[in-house]
């Protein structure tokens, strides 16, 4: 595909695999509309994808860092060896009809200096390789570890003491703005007269005018280059038509065991990141290991409804700049990633105030973006570390609120919740304690404690056919002031909100919603079928739990038309359907609802 292609066919895109060819662009994640969620690299090097444009679109990148090592290394060592006995240039010679035994006379490999520039995964296995043809390693590498080095017996050196004591060089480090061009007129000066260069890494890390130069001068006497600055090269450029140089058109990747290699990988990788998992080779995120995210998940939907919570609880025009989160654990610091916890507060901070899509990608960015600073504090318990998280708090400076209770005794917006036996709870609010499941939407109210009152507010809510799943009242003594907080399936209506408040003892309440709302199902399948003029005669609803799986059951007079069938199938809650057939009417339906659990 062209780029113009690629825009344009992009929004019909969940997912986009390439390879270096492909110029995964800004432009790219802007046509896409925000329904490109991840790009997977079938190899190492992400050059090609712009990474800022994707983390701000909450697209992850993830890329296949391994499978193609051994075959990047085996190149770099076919290029090493064709270049010092002129295999490529010989090669062409014969078949030009020549036998030029004197013009290709080579140099040998065994105790020449070989250093290697970047001792990452394809640099370390190319320095195994040349160990094995008898030459003498260095590397210079700022951020390897000296005893993995040594352990293969090579020694960790200075750019400059590489560059300057090696016989050959070769590159293997990523392209990054502080590897660009690297190799200039000013390195080339500093290397040994008569130097050979081989680079599998990227093109831009070599000034390739500055090379050419430097050849010219015979201060590198050959060069061996499978990548270039531009891909593929214009056809007059000098180097690759240069009689020293011996050219690849970038296969460091190609053999067909790597390629099958990182289809794989990079096919898994893809489909966990749809599948909403987090990627192990994500680029643009924290990794976070399969175990801890399951440890964690409880937790992180606790952060995730602590954010939605306080945020609700900012009074209009405030704007919200600093929040406070913090973690109170009886595990050591860096027992405990809590990247995940932080991007998932900014998540539900975010996301009921504005329309931005946010995620553990870009959750950072949109914070950054919209002047809120979020920090971090710890809080480290005595005993055993066998949970994760005791508590976390949400605290959300510096702003008036709509519910003046949950203003704290430091004048914060505060928040704190724990998870109990896996759901999570809210347990604080402001100074006082509550302690209701954050399963459904809550009603958060303040008044004199009297009894009564939860009788009424109960009352209210039954006669509006509003589910409570929770309800719990926390007071600083008796009969003085006291939060409840009452959990409900369902957003109670205005009215309903309305009398609640008109209860007298009641001196301040809050709705807040904790889920985005469910498109109507009932309502979806109900204009299908009027549409079609069929009676719905009888429709019922049982679940296992609120906002989880449901089997809904439909009588129906008539038979729907197969269009109609196809649209339920289509509406996107839908996961499986049938009709019984009418002529077996008249159909004895017998549904047996549990009542959802209730604790008053
Ligand atoms: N020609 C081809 O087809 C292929 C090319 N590659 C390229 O090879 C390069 C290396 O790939 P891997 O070894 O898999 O990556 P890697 O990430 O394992 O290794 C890169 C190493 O470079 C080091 N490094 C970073 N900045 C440096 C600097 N300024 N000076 C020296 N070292 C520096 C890093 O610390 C790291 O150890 C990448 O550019 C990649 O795109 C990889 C596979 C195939
Ligand atoms: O993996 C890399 O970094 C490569 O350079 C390989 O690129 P390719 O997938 O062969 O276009």
């Amino acid at each position: 595909m062209s780029d113009e292609e690629l825009n344009t066919k992009i929004s019909l895109c969940d997912a986009l695999i390439v390879r270096s060819g492909t110029n995964v662009s800004r432009e790219v994640f802007e046509s896409s509309g925000g329904r490109l969620k991840v790009v997977g690299r079938a190899g190492v090097g992400i050059d090609n994808v712009d990474l800022s444009a994707a983390t701000e679109h909450g697209c992850l990148v993830v890329n296949a860092p391994t499978a193609n090592t051994v075959a990047a290394a085996e190149h770099g060592i076919a290029l090493l060896t064709a270049m010092a006995r002129n295999v490529a240039q010989a090669d062409a010679s014969i078949k030009a009809g020549k036998w030029l035994r004197n013009k290709y006379v080579g140099v040998s490999l065994v105790g020449k200096t070989l250093a290697v520039m970047g001792f990452g995964k394809v640099g370390t296995e190319v320095a195994r390789r040349a160990k094995g043809l008898g030459m003498h390693i260095i590397a210079h590498d700022p951020y390897a570890p000296a005893d993995r080095a040594h352990a293969i017996g090579v020694e960790l050196v200075s750019f400059d003491e590489a560059i300057a004591t090696a016989d050959f060089i070769s590159l293997h480090m990523p392209l990054t703005p502080s590897t660009s061009k690297i190799l200039n007129d000013e390195n080339f000066a500093k290397m040994k007269k008569g130097v050979r260069i081989i680079n599998v890494a990227r093109g831009g890390v070599i000034d390739e005018d500055a090379l050419v130069r430097a050849l010219d001068a015979g201060i590198v006497a050959q060069a061996a280059l499978d990548v270039f600055t531009i891909e593929p090269p214009p056809k007059d450029n000098i180097l690759v038509n240069h009689e020293n140089v011996t050219v690849t058109p970038h296969l460091g990747a190609s053999t067909m065991e790597a390629q099958e290699g990182v289809a794989i990988e990079i096919a898994e990788a893809v489909v966990g990141a749809l599948k909403g998992e987090l990627a192990a080779t994500a680029v643009n995120a924290p990794m976070v290991p399969a175990e801890v995210l399951i440890e964690l998940k409880p937790y992180v939907t606790l952060a995730e409804k602590l954010g939605r919570l306080a945020v609700q609880l900012v009074a209009g025009g405030s704007g919200v700049k600093k929040v406070k989160v913090t973690y109170a654990s009886a595990r050591a610091p860096d027992d405990l990633d809590t990247r995940l916890l932080r991007a998932m507060v900014t998540k539900g901070l975010i996301e009921p105030i504005s329309s931005v899509f946010v995620n553990l990608v870009n959750a950072d960015f949109t914070a950054k973006q919209r002047g809120i600073r979020i920090s971090e504090e710890r809080i480290i318990l005595d005993g055993s570390p066998e949970k994760p998280l005791e508590i976390i708090q949400v605290q959300i400076a510096n702003v008036e609120s709509r519910f003046a209770s949950a203003i704290s005794e430091s004048g914060d917006i505060k928040v704190e919740g724990k998870v109990k036996d896996g759901v999570p709870h809210l347990t604080k609010v402001g100074s006082f304690e509550v302690d209701v499941s954050l399963e459904g939407n809550l009603i958060l109210c303040r008044q004199l404690d009297q009894p009564g009152l939860i009788g009424s507010v109960g009352s209210i809510l039954g006669e509006e056919n509003v589910n409570v799943n929770f309800m719990s009242v926390g007071r600083t003594a008796p009969r003085k002031q006291a939060v409840m907080a009452i959990g409900v399936d369902e957003k109670p209506s205005t009215e309903a909100l309305k009398k609640i408040g008109e209860i007298p003892a009641v001196e301040e309440f809050v709705f807040l919603a904790l889920q985005l709302d469910q498109p109507g199902l009932i309502g979806s399948v109900g204009s299908i079928l009027d549409e079609e003029n069929v009676n719905v005669n009888f429709m019922s609803v049982g679940r296992t739990a609120p906002r989880k799986q449901t089997v809904m059951a439909i009588g129906v007079d008539e038979k729907p038309s197969t269009e109609a069938m196809k649209k339920i199938g289509e509406i996107p809650t839908v996961e499986e359907f049938a009709m019984k057939s009418p002529e077996l009417a008249p159909v004895i339906m017998n549904f047996t609802v549990k009542p959802a659990e209730r604790k008053i």
